[in-house]
């Protein structure tokens, strides 16, 4: 495996501006406990959670070998070897509308010391992060968000949502396909692999998804195999759906939660639910809204297009509560359109306007029958004009263009670039990070 990530030199530029204040930003030596282990505790705690056991955070050390850690260190605080501010990052593909696929730069564990707040370290550090993505030549950077707020100003926009849903399951009755294979209660050990293998179907058929290799703590954690996760893993679920022919097409993790007051009102929790193929789909809703003794179906991180609703007698059933999920910021334009195919013939004049450079041009789009695109600078006066971030939010064709028009993000002919940017899958991410 090249690493060319691991291999960078630390930003200088911010490297310089943040030596200003006193503050050394460097690379992680991942393969020092004891500097693992302070970049790690500084990430709990920045995220309001416990320092973690010694043996877990070794684990956890191993698991992250091949990312790119960075931490901002004060010589002048009482504990100079923890940082005051971390990043974790690493190059992870990302499926675009079409079946393909284009290596991001995923950016997570973004925190700052409650000491050193609000006097521009993530600033500085978030701009290293897109001035790193851009030398390795990774045209789009990705991240969850714990707020909204915080990354707009850096050209972040979201570009896929998701979903939890909650079910009354006393008032549904199933009415959707009746399904011929069958259910299999599992362990995590059995579907490390098989799991794997269907989740990266989904993943190659869905856009917006980003690819957790079998061995990553994002994909261990999905099936109770995530370091420190003993606990939760113990009341953790798992079934498997194989279809009549025996083939594994669908798996899903849940937990049940009790109400002392009353054993037939369990809740039970899906944390995770993939199905390769729409009687997966099918035969594992219905497993889980016909367990008995539960009267509440919790579901997290559900498609926004979850054709579920349609499946049961009561659409009123099921309370949605949506919100954004993967922001994307594009850093090369032609790279990034490119990546993806595309529905319809055309050839467009875009201006976008970044104002941290990296997307800032105007670029002649034009688009071919077979999905294909080519991208080049282009003089001609645009035919529509754009922020940054609204080209992130396009680019999976998860935001309407007329919605980015009608906030003044986009300028320009909203059905044309409906058309343009329409994916016939809704995107969606598939896990958090
Ligand atoms: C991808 C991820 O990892 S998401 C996780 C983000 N981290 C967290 O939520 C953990 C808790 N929060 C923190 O650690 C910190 O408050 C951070 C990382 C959010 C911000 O760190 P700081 O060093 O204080 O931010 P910094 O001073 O560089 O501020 C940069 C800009 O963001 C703004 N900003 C900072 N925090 C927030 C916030 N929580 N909400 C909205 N805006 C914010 C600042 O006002 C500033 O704006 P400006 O430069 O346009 O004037």
């Amino acid at each position: 495996m090249t690493t060319p990530h691991l291999d960078l030199p630390i930003d200088e530029t911010s490297r310089a501006r943040l030596a200003t204040d006193g503050l050394t930003l460097r690379i992680v030596d991942t393969s020092s406990p004891d500097d693992f282990r302070t970049w790690s505790d500084a990430v709990d705690r920045g995220f309001l959670g416990s320092s973690s056991p010694a043996e877990q955070t070794e684990q956890r050390r191993a698991r992250v070998q091949d990312d790119r850690l960075v931490g901002v260190y004060d010589t002048t605080a009482a504990q100079p070897e923890q940082p005051v501010a971390t990043t974790h990052c690493w190059p992870a593909d990302l499926s675009l509308p079409g079946g393909r696929t284009r290596t991001a730069w995923a950016i997570s564990g973004v925190t700052v010391s409650q000491t050193h707040r609000r006097r521009g370290i993530a600033r500085a550090m978030i701009e290293a992060e897109l001035r790193t993505a851009v030398a390795l030549g990774l045209p789009v950077a990705m991240l969850t968000v714990s707020e909204s707020t915080i990354y707009p100003r850096f050209g972040f926009s979201p570009a896929a949502f998701a979903r939890d849903l909650t079910i009354s399951t006393r008032r549904v009755r199933w009415t959707g396909a009746e399904t011929s294979g069958r259910v299999h209660h599992v362990t995590p050990e059995q579907l490390r692999h098989v799991g794997h293998a269907i989740a990266d179907r989904t993943f190659r058929a869905t856009p917006g998804d980003v690819a957790t290799p079998d061995a990553s703590h994002l994909w261990l954690r999905r099936i109770g195999l995530g370091v420190g996760d003993d606990e939760s893993a113990k009341k953790l679920r798992l079934v498997r759906f194989d279809d009549q022919h025996g083939a594994p097409q669908g798996f899903a993790a849940f937990h049940l939660e009790e109400d002392a007051a009353d054993v037939t009102d369990h809740t039970l929790v899906v944390d995770t639910m993939v199905a390769a193929t729409p009687e997966a789909y099918a035969a594992l809703w219905r497993f889980v809204l016909e367990t008995d003794l539960v009267s509440t179906v919790k579901a997290h991180l559900r498609p926004v297009d979850e054709p579920l609703r349609w499946m049961i007698d009561d659409f009123r059933a099921v309370h949605v509560d949506e919100r954004d999920h993967l922001w994307l910021r594009i850093l090369d334009v032609p790279a990034a359109l490119t990546a993806r195919s595309y529905s319809v013939a055309d050839h467009i004049v875009l201006r976008v306007d970044d104002p941290l450079g990296h997307a800032d041009g105007t670029f002649g789009v034009t688009t071919d029958e077979s999905g294909g695109c080519t991208v080049a600078p282009n003089g001609d006066v645009p035919d529509a004009t754009m922020t940054v971030n609204a080209l992130g939010s396009l680019l999976l064709g998860g935001v309407p263009a007329r919605t980015l028009v009608a906030t003044g993000a986009v300028t320009g002919d909203a059905e044309r670039l409906d058309r343009l940017f329409h994916s016939p899958v809704e995107p969606f991410l598939s896990t958090w990070f």
